[in-house]
């Protein structure tokens, strides 16, 4: 399967939204990843719901929400009422996970389960069969343009080992430090998923950088 491309709004530029995100449609990239923040399970806010549920009117892509925020069982509605595609909530986040993803099918979306960098692939082997992503943070979560965690690329390689052997289709999504570099080691170690926020949005020419992210394999 060809690699999909996640341009992570955060790293747009808020005042010209409509612009960005124009040109995420007019691009190769295939989701738009949108990170939501409480201040309280990561140590940012960035942006909620009412935001979520303008960029439904003008976005032209699957919408990848990705919750950092404590209890995210509670907004299950609040994400599909925003038209998104693929609900990310991260393990470390939820006592009933299963529960959660469950819900996340009944309101109509993909589930994904996310890891921060500090917790093993292991805890996966009881969940992974019951979600369509599963997301490895290459980066603490909370703030875009931080130093890609070398340690992703063995972590994705174990994930892919653990897909494989269970005879899955699951997705594993990358977010965080992802570049041309980073991307093409993950993309042979097995990802499937790259998110990229300020290596997209500070070049001169992002829709290139997408279309360059595109075609690393
Ligand atoms: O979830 C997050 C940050 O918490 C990411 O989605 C970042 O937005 C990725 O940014 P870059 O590392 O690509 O700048």
């Amino acid at each position: 399967m060809k690699q999909l491309i996640a341009p992570s709004l955060l790293a747009a530029d808020f005042m010209n939204l409509q612009r960005d995100v124009e040109m995420i449609n007019q691009s190769e990239a295939d989701w738009l990843h949108l990170d939501i923040m409480d201040g309280v399970f990561v140590p940012n806010i960035s942006f909620g719901f009412p935001i979520l549920k303008g960029l439904k009117k003008i976005c032209r892509k699957p919408m990848d929400v990705h919750l950092m925020i404590v209890e995210p069982h509670k907004f299950i509605r609040e994400v599909a009422e925003t038209g998104a595609y693929l609900m990310n909530v991260h393990y470390e986040a939820c006592t009933h996970l299963h529960r959660t993803i469950a819900g996340i099918h009944e309101a109509g979306m993909k589930a994904g389960v996310t890891l921060n960098p500090h917790s093993p692939v292991s805890l996966l082997e009881d969940i992974v069969q019951d979600v369509e992503v599963v997301m490895l943070m290459s980066v603490n979560p909370g703030y875009g343009g931080q130093k890609f965690i070398e340690h992703t690329v063995e972590k994705t390689r174990q994930l892919r080992e653990m897909i494989d052997r269970k005879g899955l289709n699951t997705l594993i999504e990358i977010d965080g430090g992802v570049n041309f570099e980073t991307g093409k080691r993950l993309l042979d170690a097995g990802a499937d998923v790259l998110v990229a926020g300020s290596f997209v949005f500070s070049a001169a020419d992002p829709a290139s950088v997408i279309k360059e992210l595109k075609a690393l394999k």
